[in-house]
């Protein structure tokens, strides 16, 4: 597949960058070293910049320094081990196992619809997982937080699970979903907790929770956390100490290079959102990698322009995928700047009603009216700008010249981005759209006969280009928005739809943990019970968002007793 338009690529690197620490910094160093002393099957280049200091930095760069070197700059492999060894805490040493407090094995009214013993023992097999995957901060953090990487979150936390040793921004939605279906409100409200955190101190919500993701965010859908446990707790408190924090996330990602206007041909203004790293240079936790894929481009100012897109298509949650590239056989044209998703601004339409009804909640109308307000002009910016009649689907839409320019920009039909991707669909999980029964309907079909409904789920993509958020995976958070706006929805056929959905998923998942012994991050949707691959590191298991959806689906769908679990 190609895209519908292709513009020349903006060379300029524009925008903020914010400043790394210095032991990131000497941490990217120490990966280039064992890169060339270890060579390259199965390194991981995160596991060297999540390593934390035993010792004084300077201490420990003069004695980086000794090291004899080959001239490739590779050390022998003893030396290299017994530098790490002698200088270093293991990665993952300084996040420690800590019990959730509010977790009991069977707890009180857990998935009351699930009537099928198979089901619900898998069930509670998935719910015992949190206790594998629940952590907080090392005391020696708080003390000496220049020594890590690890940020010095206050409360305790569910991680996704192997190299996701820390906190991850829209991977806590879902198992926040997950933890309230386990009834474990105290644990979900403490993930809340540390995101504000975050916003408190960097003025938003960081990809993940360690000193090399401070350029960037992920998905923002911290507003749609707090709202489902308020919802759950009717704890008013919790809401009004949120909404401060919601109303500067709001901000950010509505001002500066995130915004963008587009007038539509009746003259109208829209503004909407964009991601943008605010970095360019390798991502440290992936530098190797970064820096083998910028290798061909030469300019100095096209490599910055690269590594900003590389960052800012980690911002999107989607990395790597076609969807942010013009050429989908060439990685270096990653181009995520340049596109208005789709997908972020129905978060941020959530957002905006989030915010109203929150608001609303704790007395506070004049913040109510106001993101109400902004609500229904980011609905109708949505529709104007993303909506396809004829196929559909909401597209993504290209950007004439992002980087370099701010000025408004002037619609174009040809700019919508045609390609077939999940994220043509998510705003389904939205509401205002999902209330609107014939839009429902129309988009239904669309999706039925868009070619991601497989055996196992909903794809990400058609095109299998071997990045992770493409063809033939599937991931937890696609099927869950789909599934739950089709459901919710006013339409009896797409209510059987997002069900179908949601039982292709679990019927994989349990597949997948019954040949394996784990839950996975990611799944192949074209074969019932294998997980997916692709992309940059090794699959990874355990795992935060696959087992939260579980349990949200089961919770929303339940499972009748004679419904077959296997496939
Ligand atoms: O290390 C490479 C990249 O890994 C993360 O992205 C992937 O894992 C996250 C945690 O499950 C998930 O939120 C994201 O959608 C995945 O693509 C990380 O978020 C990236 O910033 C990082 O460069």
């Amino acid at each position: 597949t190609t895209m519908t338009v292709t513009n020349a690529s903006a060379s300029c690197d524009s925008g903020p960058v914010r400043p790394t620490t210095p032991l990131v910094t000497f941490l990217e160093q120490v990966t280039q070293t064992a890169l060339s002393t270890f060579g390259k099957p199965h390194f991981d280049p995160k596991l060297y910049v999540d390593l934390a200091l035993k010792s004084d930095l300077s201490f420990t760069q003069d004695a980086f320094h000794e090291l004899p070197r080959s001239a490739n700059g590779s050390t022998s492999v003893n030396d290299l081990n017994e530098f790490i060894h002698n200088y270093f805490e293991g990665a993952g040493d300084d996040v420690v196992l800590a019990q959730p407090e509010d977790y009991v094995p069977e707890p009180e009214g857990f998935l009351p619809k699930v009537k099928n013993p198979e089901v619900r023992a898998w069930a509670l097999e998935v719910h015992s997982l949190w206790k594998n995957l629940s952590r907080k901060v090392a005391g020696g953090v708080h003390k000496r937080p220049e020594f890590h990487t690890l940020l010095p979150l206050p409360e305790q936390f569910i991680i996704p699970g192997s190299r996701f040793r820390e906190v991850y921004y829209w991977d806590s939605y879902w198992v926040i979903r997950g933890l309230l279906a386990s009834k474990m409100y105290d644990t979900a409200k403490a993930i809340v907790t540390n995101l504000i955190f975050l916003i408190e101190e960097y003025g938003y919500v960081l990809n993940g929770a360690r000193a090399y993701y401070t350029n960037r965010s992920q998905p923002p859908l911290l507003s749609a956390m707090v709202s489902e446990i308020y919802k759950r707790t009717g704890d008013l408190e919790f809401a009004r100490k949120a909404l401060p924090a919601l109303i500067k996330e709001h901000e950010f990602w509505n001002s500066g290079i995130h915004k963008v206007v587009i007038q539509d041909d009746q003259a109208c203004n829209h503004t909407l959102s964009r991601y943008y790293a605010m970095w360019n240079q390798p991502r440290p936790e992936s530098s190797t990698t970064d820096k083998e894929l910028a290798s061909k481009i030469e300019n100095v100012s096209e490599k910055q322009h690269f590594y900003r897109e590389v960052a800012s298509t980690a911002e999107t949650g989607w990395d790597f995928s076609t969807r942010w590239m013009r050429n989908h056989s060439d990685f270096t044209t990653l181009s995520t700047t340049s596109i208005l998703p789709v997908d972020l601004n129905a978060f941020l339409l959530g957002m905006e009603r989030d915010i109203a009804f929150l608001a609303k909640v704790t007395g506070d109308s004049s913040n109510s009216d106001h993101f109400l307000k902004a609500s229904e002009a980011r609905h109708k910016a949505i529709k104007s700008v993303f909506w396809n009649a004829k196929k559909g689907q909401w597209l993504d839409y290209w950007l004439n010249d992002s980087s370099c320019n701010s000025e408004p920009q002037t619609w174009e039909a040809r700019n919508q981005n045609e390609n077939v991707f999940a994220s043509n669909f998510i705003p389904l999980w939205i509401e205002s759209f999902y209330s609107d029964t014939s839009m429902v309907q129309k988009v239904t079909t669309s999706l039925q006969s868009s070619g991601l409904l497989r055996a196992a789920g909903i794809a990400t993509s058609l095109t299998n280009s071997g990045q992770q958020w493409d063809f033939p995976n599937g991931w937890a958070p696609i099927q869950h928005m789909i599934a739950e706006g089709l459901a919710r929805s006013g339409s009896e056929e797409s209510k059987l739809v997002g069900e179908e959905i949601a039982v292709r998923w679990i019927r994989t998942n349990y597949k997948a943990y019954k040949k394996t012994g784990v839950m996975h991050e990611k799944y192949d949707v074209e074969k019932c019970g294998e997980f997916g691959g692709g992309g940059e590191y090794v699959p990874q298991t355990g795992f935060g968002w696959s087992n939260g959806l579980v349990l949200a689906f089961l919770e929303e769908f339940g499972w009748p007793q004679d419904r077959k679990i296997d496939c």
